[in-house]
């Protein structure tokens, strides 16, 4: 069984009538929206904030009706990916390039979920590159500091090798650090760099973390 899909589908079961939900980026989120295009067929009521115009287009192919976040005072429920979580329900995210509007709607919901296959799980944050959002403006410069701060930082390409630019206009640098050994204090000092807007550090972000196995979903609460 496709983990990715075992572990979007369970998350879709978290979803009520009358709900707005956050909907994160990526491909194992993907399924989690098509079960809640499958609930707007069936009659429920719900309404998304889409985190990347990315979703935006999978969300409006399946009929999900979207609202601007800054039309909605609270989010009832996220349901978003993960590159990486830690046992601590630290994560890394930003694959997709996706970070900053997915950290901004996860700050406005009242639950998040995570979704991923197992193998996101790591006991140690960092062997996946940690995405760093940075303002297009004096972007070279910002990297050079980010580089003589030994943080290892490659400038993000798309896959016909040009830069790549975030649905805010920003760029990305993935910061390659090999581990994480504090990543409270990596996540302060990255606020530090002026050129930096965000980073796909999230700390204790989700309520809940579903990962399919291939055999039975595994759910992890978080008891913050
Ligand atoms: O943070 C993200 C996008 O910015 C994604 O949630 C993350 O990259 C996981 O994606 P996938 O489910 O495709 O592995």
């Amino acid at each position: 069984m496709n983990e990715k899909k075992q572990a979007g589908e369970y998350a879709a079961g978290f979803i009520k009538d009358g709900m707005t939900i956050g909907l994160g980026t990526g491909s194992t989120v993907y399924y989690a929206l098509a079960k809640i295009g499958e609930f707007i067929e069936q009659g429920m009521t719900l309404k998304g904030v889409a985190t990347s115009t990315a979703t935006a287009r999978i969300a409006n192919s399946m009929h999900i009706p979207l609202i601007d976040l800054n039309d909605t005072e609270k989010i009832d429920l996220t349901i978003d990916g993960a590159d990486e979580i830690d046992p601590k329900f630290n994560g890394i995210k930003g694959g997709g390039g996706a970070l900053l509007r997915e950290k901004l709607v996860a700050n406005a919901s009242d639950k998040i979920i995570w979704v991923a296959g197992h193998t996101k799980l790591v006991q140690k944050l960092g062997k996946f590159p940690l995405p760093v959002e940075v303002l297009s403006f004096g972007s070279n410069h910002t990297g050079r500091l980010l580089e003589k701060e030994h943080l290892h930082p490659i400038l993000r390409k798309t896959k016909t090798g040009e830069t790549f630019y975030t649905d805010s206009g920003n760029v990305i640098y993935d910061l390659h650090l090999d581990e994480i050994a504090e990543p409270g204090k990596l996540a302060e000092r990255l606020k530090q760099f002026t050129g930096v807007v965000e980073h796909g550090l999230f700390l204790a972000h989700p309520n809940v973390v579903i990962t399919g196995t291939g055999g039975s979903v595994v759910i992890r609460e978080n008891k913050k």
